[in-house]
């Protein structure tokens, strides 16, 4: 599914996807520059600028289009974006590019960034399987990783639900460049007491 067959939100349409594109843009530029004194004060007096002139469209929390966003794998200010290809009941799989703005070591990915993708991807996924809005929450996540992560460049996500019991589900994902194994992640994601899975068939206790 690409960004634009995604966009059927009445929060989320084509001018978020250029105004979040763009603000990506600054990100990965401020990561990659050191400009001089005199350059780096008038930034910061153009950036406090912009902040004020951001802050006076605040607006609620279910009206926030990063929300939304954030729940489609869509461009976002802080969360890594990806494309789900195939998504069934138990497994998922898609593409994720890391921009530069992720960047730990030169040209990788930060282990951290890593993190925080699997989350969100694997939150999501279990959150559409199992049935419980975005209200899974993760219990724990391990991640191992295996080789460097590269960023700029599309590499394949997946992840698939090795087992519910109860209120937990056990899910393991991966994220691959080619045939390289770049990091896995074995996660427990534990739906709240009041909001029971609705379920999926043959994987519950
Ligand atoms: C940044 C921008 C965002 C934009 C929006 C995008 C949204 C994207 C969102 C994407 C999604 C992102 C998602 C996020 O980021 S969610 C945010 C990160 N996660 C949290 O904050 C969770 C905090 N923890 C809790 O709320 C509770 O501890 C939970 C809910 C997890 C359990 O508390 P609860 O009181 O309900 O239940 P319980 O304690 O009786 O436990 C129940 C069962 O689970 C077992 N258990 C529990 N913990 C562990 C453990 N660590 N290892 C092994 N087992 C564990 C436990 O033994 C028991 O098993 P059993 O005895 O029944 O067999």
């Amino acid at each position: 599914m690409t960004a634009a067959e995604r966009v059927d939100d009445q929060h989320v349409d084509d001018r978020y996807l250029d105004y979040a594109g763009s603000f990506n843009r600054l990100e990965d530029e401020v990561c990659l520059a050191a400009p001089p004194e005199s350059a780096m004060s008038e930034l910061t007096a153009d950036f406090s600028a912009l902040a004020a002139r951001v802050a006076e469209h605040r607006v609620d929390y279910d009206r926030r289009p990063t929300r939304y966003a954030g729940m489609s794998g869509l461009p976002h200010p802080i969360l890594v974006p990806y494309e789900v290809h195939e998504d069934g009941p138990t497994s998922t799989s898609g593409t994720v590019e890391f921009g530069l703005r992720h960047m730990g070591n030169e040209n990788v990915v930060h282990g951290g960034i890593i993190s925080m993708m699997f989350d969100d991807f694997i939150g999501m996924f279990v959150s559409r399987s199992l049935g419980s809005g975005s209200s899974a929450r993760t219990a724990y996540l391990n991640v191992d990783y295996r080789s460097m992560t590269p960023v700029g460049r599309p590499l394949s996500v997946s992840a698939e639900i090795a087992s519910v019991q109860g209120r937990k589900a056990f899910v393991e994902a991966r994220i691959c460049d080619g045939e390289t194994l770049c990091a896995e992640a074995h996660a427990l994601f534990v739906c709240p007491a009041d909001q029971m899975w609705p379920g999926v068939a043959g994987l519950g206790d």
